[in-house]
């Protein structure tokens, strides 16, 4: 199997590893604008044909992945149609779909293109942050341009499945409504909070000293691409242009509960905030995944640390991650221990209390 890709970033890095862990024996034709990331890329053995134009190289390809920002990707389709062939599924990953779905169609090339998009992502982007678990257990949105496509689209969701993401098929009008909402505004809303923050903070910067779990939380996702989110938002203005100004709706009726000290609206609203967000699922990738860590209270002495990594290194248990951590449940400070799963999670607190430690599990 040859497969093309045409930016080798975050998601096209991602789906390359995946495609090379579970298909070793397929080829991998790469082009990208950064030299180094196809250098790198061709050193790591991800890729076993790097080129710097859209040539004869991309011929007979099974799949051709498009992954550079959402407008580029666009303007990428006319340069690849002289190389497809018929068994050919041209498809890109990028976070809006209804405008590449028309220029495909305005090219003809409708049998070929079937859009697609990993539900997962990061905060940082390029090649060297990409690794083949970012697409593990995602949703993948498969949209394909027609009925006609049945073939090839159920043939794209067993692929996307044997790199054992999950497809999920969606019409890209009804794409670009959902992600405007889960994606494109929580966007707005973190870098606006960030740049209000930004302009409304104290001389000596008391406010970004002191930001914590709330603000951080929110705002993970305000250091993102602003190449990547500048074509997104051009890309879907009408959805968005919409539901910005439904949420700017819901702005004013908290300002409105709040200016009347309506305590039982307000509770109204963070109790129906807090049953719905415990409802979300958590099988799916993104940046919370389910940690496997312990906690373990330590004398303040040196060597504890190592000792304690040496009990668990002679039991055969890999550490993730090892540190001492001070938060509101543990003032004193404890150790922090985090583990690859839950079986080295249960299996550590059980060796850990054998040797007398006080040990806290928790997710
Ligand atoms: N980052 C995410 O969380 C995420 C998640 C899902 C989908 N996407 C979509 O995936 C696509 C890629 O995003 P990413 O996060 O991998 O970005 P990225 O910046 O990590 O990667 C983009 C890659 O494309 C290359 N590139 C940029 N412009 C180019 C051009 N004109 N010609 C050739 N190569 C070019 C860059 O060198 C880079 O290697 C976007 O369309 C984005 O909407 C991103
Ligand atoms: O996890 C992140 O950092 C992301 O922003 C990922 C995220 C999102 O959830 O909004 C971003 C853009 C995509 O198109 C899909 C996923």
């Amino acid at each position: 199997m040859k497969i093309g890709f045409i930016g080798l970033g975050l998601i096209g890095g991602s789906i390359a590893k995946a495609i090379r862990l579970y298909y070793p024996g397929s080829e991998i034709v790469a082009f990208d604008k950064n030299r180094e990331t196809l250098a790198l890329a061709t050193a790591e053995s991800v890729v076993d044909t790097a080129v710097t134009v859209i040539d004869d190289n991309f011929r007979d390809c099974s799949y051709i992945f498009l992954c550079t920002p959402v407008i580029h990707n666009s303007a990428y389709l006319s340069q690849v149609k002289p190389f497809l062939s018929e068994n050919t599924v041209l498809t890109d990953v990028g976070s809006v779909k209804t405008p590449i779905h028309e220029d495909a169609a305005k090219l003809g090339l409708d049998t070929f293109f079937i859009g697609g998009h990993p539900m997962t992502g990061s905060e940082k982007s390029g090649y060297a942050n990409s690794k083949a678990v970012l697409i593990e257990n995602a949703y993948y949105i498969i949209s394909p341009s027609s009925d006609a496509q049945k073939k090839k689209a159920s043939e794209y969701a067993s692929f996307v499945q044997s790199l054992k993401a999950l497809p999920v098929v969606l019409d890209c009008r009804t794409h670009d409504y959902i992600t405007g909402t889960i994606s494109h505004l929580p966007h707005v809303i973190a870098s606006g909070l960030v740049n209000f923050v930004k302009d409304h903070d104290t001389k000596d910067e008391l406010m970004k000293l002191l930001a914590a779990g709330g603000f951080k939380d929110i705002t993970r996702i305000a250091s993102s691409s602003p190449t990547m989110w500048e074509h997104i938002l051009l890309s879907n203005r009408e959805n968005l242009s919409s539901i910005l100004e439904s949420y700017i709706e819901t702005l004013k009726e908290a300002k409105k509960m709040i200016d009347e000290g309506n305590a039982q609206e307000i509770y109204r609203f963070f109790d129906s905030s807090r049953n719905y967000r415990n409802s979300v699922p958590e099988i799916s990738a993104g940046p919370i995944k389910k940690m496997f860590a312990v906690y373990c209270d330590i004398i303040d002495e040196a060597g504890v640390v190592a000792t304690i990594a040496t009990i668990l290194a002679s039991n055969n248990i890999s550490i993730k991650n090892i540190g001492i951590v001070h938060n509101r449940e543990f003032e004193e400070g404890v150790l922090r221990i985090e583990f690859y799963d839950e079986a080295a999670q249960k299996n550590a607190a059980q060796v850990l209390r054998k040797h007398r430690y006080t040990v806290y599990e928790r997710a």
